[in-house]
């Protein structure tokens, strides 16, 4: 089993609507975002081309969030509650016989970020 993971950042701003603290107040952040895919290798011994990630997370998903209020998308934007919108848009496009989406990883600062999975057992 190979684990290939491609890295994105993008830019936005939002603010957590059910929270009492700093954050409910409108802030940005450059998100890191990495996506990982689980399977073995095909054809030209790749499991899946990165180029074949990057146009679809780039058509799936930054093309929404970059330069955006995310709030607009998610009614409290948390990291965990991006990741797992991230994983939704991601998991059908990001399927074939050999492979499939294993993971999303979402930093929202240098220091703090979160993992999903839709199902553990991996
Ligand atoms: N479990 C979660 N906790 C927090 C979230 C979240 O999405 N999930 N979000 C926030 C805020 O959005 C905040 O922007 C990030 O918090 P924090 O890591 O405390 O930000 P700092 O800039 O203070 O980070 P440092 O790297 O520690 O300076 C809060 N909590
Ligand atoms: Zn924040």
């Amino acid at each position: 089993m190979f684990f290939i993971t491609k890295e994105f950042t993008f830019d936005a701003a939002h603010n957590l609507t059910m929270y009492h603290g700093k954050c409910e107040k409108l802030h940005g952040h450059t998100y890191k975002l990495q996506v990982t895919v689980a399977g073995e290798k095909q054809e030209e011994d790749m499991v899946i081309d990165f180029l074949k990630m990057k146009e679809i997370v780039r058509d799936e998903v930054l093309s929404v969030l970059d330069h955006s209020y995310i709030n607009d998308v998610l009614s409290q934007p948390t990291a965990e509650n991006i990741a797992e919108w991230i994983f939704n848009k991601l998991a059908g496009k990001i399927r074939g016989n050999s492979f499939e989406l294993y993971e999303v990883a979402l930093w929202e600062t240098p220091t703090s970020f979160v993992r999903y999975r839709e199902r553990d057992g991996w």
